[in-house]
Parts: C-alpha cells; sequence; structure tokens
C-alpha cells in the first residue's frame, strides 16, 4: 500500500527524533511491501527562519492532502520574545484547528522493562500502568478571545477565555466512552466544576453522553485532585477524558510516572481517523543537537499512525514489540537511564529499533 506522511521535523530535537523515526518507517515498508513518502515539510521556527511566517501556506496545504502528518516539535529560546501568530507554538495550533483534529489520544504505558526508572514506590511500578488520556485539542482556553490591553492607570492586563460548546464536548466525549469500550470500561472526567462555568457544562454533557453506554463506568474528578491521585495511584485510572489544557498538563504527568516524557506517544484525531502523529515531548533545547534525545515516543507515535490512519495493526505491533525488546535488551537514553544499563544516543536507539524489528520479523516469519 501506499501512504504520503506529511513530515514536519520541526525544532531543536525534533530533526533528530523524525530522523530515526523514518529510519523505521522505511524497515517497515520494506517487510510489508508498502510505499511511504514522506514529503518534509517547515512549521515552527525553522519555518520561521526560513519564510518568515512558522506555519507556511505550503505546509498546511500539504498536510491537508496528505494520509497522515508526522511531526517532531516546535519551539525554542531562540523565538521565545515573539508575540502572536509568530510564536513558533501557533503552528501546531494552526495545524490542529485547520485539520479539525479535536480528539489527542496520549496512552501513558510502563513498559515493564523501565520500571526501575519509574520514580513510583516499586509496588505500583510492579503493578503496571496503561493509561489512555484523551484530550480535548481544538477548543479551551487555547483557541478562547485572549487579549493584553492597557487599565486607566497605564498598566497591562491580560486575559485568556475559556470557551466550549456542547457539541464539542459531546464529540469527545464519545470518542473517550468508545476507546473504554475496548479497554477496562472505566472513563474518569476531569475537570474544574467546582468552580468553572465551562467546566460545569462538561459535566454535564459527559454524564448525558455517558448514559448510552450503561456498560462503561464514569466518574468525575477535579483537576487538582486527578493531579494528585495520577501519582499516587495510577493504576485506577482508565482512560482520563479532559478539556485541552488540562490534558497538557496530566498527560505531561503521565509521561514522568510512565518512566519518561521521551517515551510518550500521541494521535490527534479527526472524526474519519485522519491524523497528526507527535510525541507529547517539546523540542528539549537542553539537549538538542547532541544526540541524547530519547526517539522512542515518536517510533510509538509512528506505530499509532500505522495502526489508526493506515489500519496496520500488525506492523504497528510488531513497531511495538521493537521498542520493547531494545528496551529489555537494557538500551536507555539517559532520561530512562538507570544502573546496570547501557547509556545510549540517539541515533543508536533508533539502529537499536530497526535491527530489533529486522530481527522480530524474521523469528516470526
Ligand atoms: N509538541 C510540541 O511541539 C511541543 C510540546 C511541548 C513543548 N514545546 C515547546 O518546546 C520548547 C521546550 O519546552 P519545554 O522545555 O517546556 O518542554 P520539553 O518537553 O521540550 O522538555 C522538557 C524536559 O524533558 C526533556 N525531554 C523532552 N523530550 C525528551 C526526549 N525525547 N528525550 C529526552 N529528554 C526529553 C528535556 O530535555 C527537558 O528537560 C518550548 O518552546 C515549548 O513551547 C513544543
Ligand atoms: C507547544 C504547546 C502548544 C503544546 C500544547 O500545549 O498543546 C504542547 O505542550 C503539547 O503538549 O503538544
Ligand atoms: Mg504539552
Amino acid at each position: 500500500m501506499k501512504f504520503t506522511i506529511a513530515t514536519i521535523p520541526g525544532d531543536g530535537i525534533g530533526p533528530e527524533v523524525i530522523q530515526e523515526t523514518i529510519k523505521v518507517l522505511e524497515t517497515m515498508a520494506a517487510i510489508g511491501g508498502h510505499t511511504f513518502s514522506y514529503p518534509l515539510l517547515l512549521a515552527g521556527g525553522a519555518a520561521l527562519d526560513a519564510t518568515g511566517h512558522p506555519l507556511p501556506e505550503e505546509t498546511l496545504q500539504t498536510a491537508q492532502e496528505a494520509d497522515a502528518v508526522l511531526l517532531g516539535a516546535v519551539g525554542g529560546p531562540k523565538w521565545d520574545h515573539l508575540e502572536g501568530e509568530y510564536r513558533p507554538e501557533r503552528a501546531l495550533l494552526g495545524l490542529r484547528k485547520s485539520l479539525g483534529l479535536f480528539a489527542n489520544l496520549r496512552p501513558a504505558v510502563l513498559f515493564q522493562p523501565l520500571k526501575d526508572a519509574c520514580p513510583l514506590h516499586p509496588a505500583t511500578a510492579a503493578k503496571g500502568i496503561d493509561i489512555m488520556v484523551v484530550r480535548e485539542l481544538t477548543g479551551g482556553l487555547y483557541f478562547g478571545k485572549q487579549e493584553r490591553l492597557q487599565d486607566e492607570t497605564g498598566g497591562w492586563y491580560a486575559y485568556d477565555t475559556m470557551q466550549y460548546h456542547e457539541s464539542e464536548i459531546r464529540r469527545i466525549a464519545r470518542v473517550a466512552l468508545e476507546l473504554a469500550k475496548g479497554r477496562s470500561g472505566k472513563v474518569t472526567s476531569v475537570d474544574k466544576a467546582n468552580i468553572l462555568e465551562s467546566s460545569r457544562l462538561w459535566r454535564k454533557t459527559v454524564m448525558e453522553e455517558a448514559a448510552a453506554y450503561p456498560t462503561i463506568s464514569l466518574d468525575h474528578m477535579y483537576v487538582d485532585n486527578a493531579s494528585m491521585q495520577l501519582v499516587k495511584s495510577p493504576g485506577q485510572f482508565d482512560v482520563i477524558l479532559t478539556e485541552n489544557m488540562f490534558g497538557d498538563i496530566l498527560s505531561d504527568e503521565a509521561g514522568m510516572i510512565t518512566g519518561s516524557i521521551g517515551m510518550l506517544p500521541s494521535a490527534s484525531l479527526r472524526e474519519d481517523q485522519g491524523g497528526m502523529y507527535e510525541p507529547v515531548h517539546g523540542s528539549a533545547p537542553d539537549i538538542a543537537g547532541q544526540n541524547k534525545a530519547n526517539p522512542l515516543a515518536t517510533i510509538l507515535s509512528a506505530a499509532m499512525m500505522l495502526r489508526i490512519s493506515f489500519g496496520l495493526e500488525a506492523e504497528a505491533m510488531l513497531m511495538e514489540s521493537a521498542v520493547e525488546h531494545v528496551l529489555n535488551q537494557g538500551l536507555r537514553t539517559g532520561d530512562i537511564y538507570s544502573d546496570g544499563c547501557q547509556l545510549t544516543g540517539t541515533r543508536e536507539m533508533g539502529a537499536a529499533v530497526v535491527a530489533a524489528v529486522k530481527q522480530l520479523e524474521k523469528k516470526g516469519a
């Protein structure tokens, strides 16, 4: 089969992790007899430097026409002084909104070989963690009206607006409820309904949608408590359903309890399962260009792409098994390193996954 993957390396460690992911995808293509093409597109700081805008029209158009989008990360200190639409991170929001990617799936799974790198109590780590964060991605504070103004004293003030339409809540709630059917059947909706009006509507609407899913157990948790419970006893969560900003924060936290944000993939989807795939982490300027970044989050995002957008379940599973295999071999980038393991670099980790894919495929054949 032929697929076009609009590829946006972006900034910082983005190009490094994308490079390794393409190597793995090419191995998958050779094994499965597929043809993947990777039109390379500019977005973020790289696009700003080259074209004067973080989200060039050509990027948007090619992304819209492709079978899926694969993105590294955007942003970095070089562009931190910029305002408004010139901020590199705005490119990400522009892509999400224009592609209609309202459903952000962020699985947080603790790979068992990493349980020693998990900062939680060993007994908790041994039990395993398998949480699916379903984050609403095109509404809320990120897309509400925002402004910076001066008051009558000349002092500055600013506001951002958290706004949700019932229809936006219903469609993301359905995504979470449907996903829960294929898992252990529990959805925890996270909000701040004790204080925010948008959260009160969120809770009411989620309850209404859940009425059509009698086999799913639904509970509700305030976001402050949820962030504490996630560390205290992550085993209580199956699917976490939440709005845009709460999901951003909770998914980074979920990354840490599963070893590292460098292990966390994500899929941003529209109704037809078309989507953009990117690691949860950012451009990590502190380690960029040093062959230190963990490429596994991006490789796992590409596996999600094969499964969800291309329907290549066997290939996706092979990639995920290859990741588990290299971890079992004891290979670790710095972010997941623990005593007795072998410290390795971005390129070496990518090469090890490629080798593991080939080895596992041979064994299976
Ligand atoms: N999706 C995205 O493009 C995205 C996501 C988050 C942040 N950002 C942007 O990235 C820039 C840096 O943001 P930040 O520092 O808050 O978050 P970050 O995720 O880039 O980094 C946070 C910490 O995690 C580490 N880290 C992240 N990814 C890693 C990996 N793959 N391997 C090993 N270590 C890893 C970094 O070294 C750093 O210590 C900012 O401009 C921010 O806006 C972009
Ligand atoms: C860079 C930023 C806009 C983005 C977000 O907040 O959605 C990032 O943190 C993420 O998690 O993808
Ligand atoms: Mg984030």
